[in-house]
């Protein structure tokens, strides 16, 4: 039996806080339960890669977590605020999924003032920039790039950002060798700065080296915790 969770008031992220409590947690899509009785703790400042096959629902749970969709039955709390209070949970969340979320119309420049102006901060864009090696396409459009420089421009725009919580999925898809160490540095300068993160890949040696507490999903359910 699973203690149902008490509603603290929700908090800023320190040492010990939860950041992620889901309680038996199901989701359907359409007819099938694509996520299963799902209990999970992540705590403030942890990083957990999410291994599985194709289909097992990993983006899924990535997802039910920024609340861009809401638990059929069960309970979830982010960072101390609700699942379906999508506001304040996203005020918490960064998701980088399969869809980066760029502006293709947009410059690489122009994608990062935006981001930064959204979310009222402020930030090097130009260093970001050079540290993904994009100085040079900063001024064409998203819509032209590779599609690794479109996932560098996203981990960068991820780091830029620093939210308490960054969802990261499949950070390593359509990178060359130098690219894929790039993410793991950027993943890990985004930890430093204090991100918790939650790693969704297919390489569970790179991904490890970020974030090495791992959780297998199967067919929706974890079926295989490290802690
Ligand atoms: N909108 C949807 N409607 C119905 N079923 C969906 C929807 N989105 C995902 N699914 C199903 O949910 C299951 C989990 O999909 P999900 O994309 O979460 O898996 P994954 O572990 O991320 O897979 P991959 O490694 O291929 O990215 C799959 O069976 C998929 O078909």
């Amino acid at each position: 039996m699973v203690a149902a969770l008490n509603a603290p008031a929700p908090t800023e992220q320190r040492d010990g806080t939860p950041a992620v409590q889901l309680r038996q947690v199901w989701l359907r899509l359409g007819r099938d339960a694509v996520l299963r009785d799902l209990n999970l703790d992540v705590t403030a400042g942890e990083a957990v890669t999410l291994l599985g096959r194709n289909g097992a629902g990993k983006s899924t749970l990535l997802r039910l977590i920024a609340s861009a969709v809401s638990p059929t039955r069960g309970e979830g709390r982010i960072f101390g605020y609700d699942l379906r209070d999508r506001q304040s949970v996203r005020d918490h969340v960064h998701l980088l999924g399969h869809d980066l979320g760029l502006y293709p119309d947009l410059t690489p420049r122009e994608n990062l003032h935006f981001a930064l102006r959204m979310h009222t901060q402020t930030g090097d864009v130009d260093a970001a920039l050079a540290r993904v090696d994009l100085t040079r396409a900063a001024d064409r459009r998203v819509r032209f790039l590779s599609a690794g420089m479109k996932k560098r421009l996203a981990l960068t725009r991820l780091t830029l950002l620093s939210r308490p919580l960054a969802l990261v999925d499949e950070p390593f898809a359509n990178l060359d060798a130098q690219g894929r160490e790039l993410a793991i540095e950027l993943l890990t300068e985004a930890r430093a700065a204090g991100s918790t993160l939650i790693v969704a890949a297919h390489e569970p040696e790179l991904s490890l080296r970020v974030a090495a507490r791992a959780l297998t999903l199967d067919g929706g359910r974890i079926v295989e915790a490290d802690a």
